[in-house]
């Protein structure tokens, strides 16, 4: 089966350091794919990589059969890679409905081309689910400045599915969040729908075993190892680099 995404012998090199070294990564069409590994190892890098921010030394990155390499992030975006940032990227004074319809502006298609607003409506007409699903129906009108943290991370979630990604990177999605906003996190990741693959970066592992069917570990920028969570929760090589070397 051709893979969703395929980045191939990606290197990234800031001066002497080889932040990725010749790393390789295959993502299938509704895989929950986690990457983990001690800090520093090129986890982000390849994250940045992939979502089109940080441009490789060597190495090659198809999507959806296209080869996305001379594309910036909002390029990939279009195509159906999106992503979440470690903190939080919503508009604060503007609500929650409304930091939505903004996100979904650019991919929505009005029945009616020609009536003026009938994309804001499109927009609107989408909002609505996508904030229920995120659990985010009751503070719709609330201004994302005041929203709890847990709350900005669904939010920043609703605005990346209004996309309509193929692709979801979340880049440390539990960073910051209360012990109760990450059981209601994992529930809402759980019950994304099947048509978008998950790329995680994360550090809990916990997490990552709650939602991954598939892990890379990163370290030192290359690929330490790959496999099912039960394979890498008992692998000596995976344990022997967290002991030497774990956030
Ligand atoms: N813009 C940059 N300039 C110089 N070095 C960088 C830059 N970005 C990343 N690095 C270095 O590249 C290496 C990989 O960084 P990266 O952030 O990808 O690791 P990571 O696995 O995501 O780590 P963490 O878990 O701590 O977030 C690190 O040694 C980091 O210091």
């Amino acid at each position: 089966m051709t893979p969703l995404l395929d980045a191939r012998d990606v290197q990234v090199r800031y001066g002497s350091l080889a932040a990725l070294a010749g790393v390789d990564l295959s993502i299938h069409d509704g895989q929950r794919h986690a990457l983990i590994g001690p800090n520093g190892a090129g986890k982000t890098t390849l994250l940045n990589v992939i979502a089109g921010a940080t441009r490789p030394q060597r190495g090659t990155v198809v999507f959806g059969g296209r080869d996305v390499g001379r594309l910036g992030p909002a390029a990939r975006a279009r195509r159906g890679i999106n992503r979440i940032h470690q903190r939080p990227a919503v508009f604060s004074t503007l609500t929650a409905t409304e930091n939505v319809v903004v996100a979904a502006l650019p991919r929505v298609i009005p029945q009616r081309r020609w009536r003026p607003g009938g994309r804001r409506r499109a927009a609107q007409h989408r909002a609505g689910p996508l904030l229920e699903q995120m659990g985010l129906a009751d503070v719709a009108s609330v201004p994302a400045g005041h929203l709890a943290h847990g709350q900005r991370r669904q939010l920043e979630i609703a605005m990346a599915l209004a996309g309509r990604p193929r692709l979801l990177l979340l880049d440390e999605p539990a960073a910051g969040l209360s012990a109760t906003e990450v059981g209601r996190l994992v529930e809402l990741l759980r019950a994304l729908p099947r048509a978008v693959a998950v790329l995680l970066v994360e550090h809990r592992l916990d997490l990552v075993y709650a939602l991954a069917d598939t892990v890379t570990v990163l370290r030192d920028g290359q690929r330490l190892a790959a496999g099912t969570p039960d394979e890498i929760r008992t692998s000596p090589l995976v344990r022997q680099a967290y002991a030497d070397g774990v956030a």
